[in-house]
């Protein structure tokens, strides 16, 4: 039986007080991220060096002692393996060759998997060093949200073109999802071989989407990389977040059968203590609380511990850790939701 207070709580357990990690938590609001990637030269060096990514991952574990570690990487190696031409440049987010529906059909021939030997790599040297009781997280991009990036190129803030693509091309779309499904299982598997304790699936794009395009791009794909990943390592234990997904929130933990649902900070805690009722879930502080610190970030921390932890529960964000925070204040909100003075 693990020890480890994620897997427990994966597992449907409830402990007091409840494991916690964030989204993002190694990344640009740590100096010492900062400089690390000042010497790799470029985020995508940071992720296909097994020695910086080890590193990355291991430093927000250091600085707070979280319950867990995430794997240094992004959701986008998966179009790099796949020769999009993925670049992240400094200010901008993340660039792609955009994609067009008859590339579809000759994407798979041009996976070339070896690119993320790398982090495979990473994830054997992160387990062996990560303190015994904390879990190791892998993860990957939802296949909605990585197309989104896909077609568009970049990031837009209401994914238009992929859901106009979507719309024009349905069963081109549909086939795009299913590799990119079959890709990220695989991918997954490797990362749980490997030595990963659990993985997440990343849907950050999932709000945009309407019922019947929400059951078939976000709910329908998850459920795939699942089922797909449990065959191959049984019990598998995974997280799925669908950032935006409110109301599908429900059908989405039936659907995909995660061990958990991440939850953004929209969602109200009464309904997330219903959506409990039926499992665990992670969330859901709003990273802007993080932002604005102090009394305001406490008392919206605790409201989420009170609501949430006599059940199976993880504290997290409810997105990604934003660049601004300030790393004191991080360790403020993990002093809070272990009680400690
Ligand atoms: C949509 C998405 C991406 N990447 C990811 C998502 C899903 C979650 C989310 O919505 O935040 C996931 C991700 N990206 C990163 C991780 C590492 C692990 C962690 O600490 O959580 C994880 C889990 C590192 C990263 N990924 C990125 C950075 C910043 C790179 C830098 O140092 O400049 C980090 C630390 C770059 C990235 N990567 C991506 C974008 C849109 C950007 C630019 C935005 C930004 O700059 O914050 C794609």
């Amino acid at each position: 039986m693990t020890e480890r207070t994620l897997e427990r709580v994966l597992e449907g357990e409830t402990v007091n007080p409840p494991p916690i990690w964030l989204m993002r938590q190694a990344g640009r609001y740590l100096p010492e991220y900062r400089a690390l990637r000042e010497k790799a030269g470029g985020f995508l060096n940071l992720c296909y060096n097994p020695d910086f990514a080890t590193e990355v991952t291991l430093q927000p574990i250091r600085r707070y002692g979280f319950d867990a570690a995430i794997l240094f990487s992004d959701i986008l190696v998966i179009p790099d393996a796949l020769k999009c031409g993925v670049r992240f440049e400094k200010g901008e987010g993340p660039r792609l060759d955009p994609i067009e529906a008859d590339d579809i059909g000759r994407l798979e021939a041009r996976y070339a998997a070896e690119t993320l030997d790398p982090v495979i790599e990473a994830v054997g040297r992160i387990r062996e060093r990560l303190p015994g009781e904390t879990s190791l997280l892998g993860f990957c991009g939802a296949p909605w949200t990585v197309a989104t990036y896909m077609i568009a190129g970049k990031g837009t803030s209401d994914q238009a073109p992929a859901r106009l693509f979507a719309y024009r091309h349905r069963s081109e779309f549909l086939k795009l999802l299913d590799l990119i499904a079959d890709l990220s299982a695989n991918y997954l598997i490797r990362q749980l071989k490997a030595g990963a304790d659990a993985v997440q699936i990343f849907d950050s794009w999932a709000g945009v989407l309407g019922e019947e395009d929400f059951a078939d791009f976000a709910a329908g794909p998850a459920a795939r990389i699942v089922k797909t990943v449990r065959q191959a390592v049984p019990g598998a234990k995974i997280i799925a977040f669908a950032k935006g997904a409110g109301p599908n929130l429900s059908t989405y933990r039936q659907k995909t059968d995660a061990n958990a649902i991440g939850l953004d900070w929209t969602v109200p805690l009464a309904i997330a203590k219903e959506l409990q009722k039926d499992g665990p879930v992670q969330g859901n502080l709003d990273p802007l609380s993080l932002v604005a610190g102090g009394d305001l970030m406490k008392a919206r921390a605790r409201a989420i511990v009170e609501a949430l932890s006599d059940g199976p529960m993880i504290f997290n964000l409810g997105h990604g850790i934003t660049p601004e925070v300030d790393p004191e204040t991080v360790a403020a909100l993990v002093k809070l939701v272990r009680g400690e003075k």
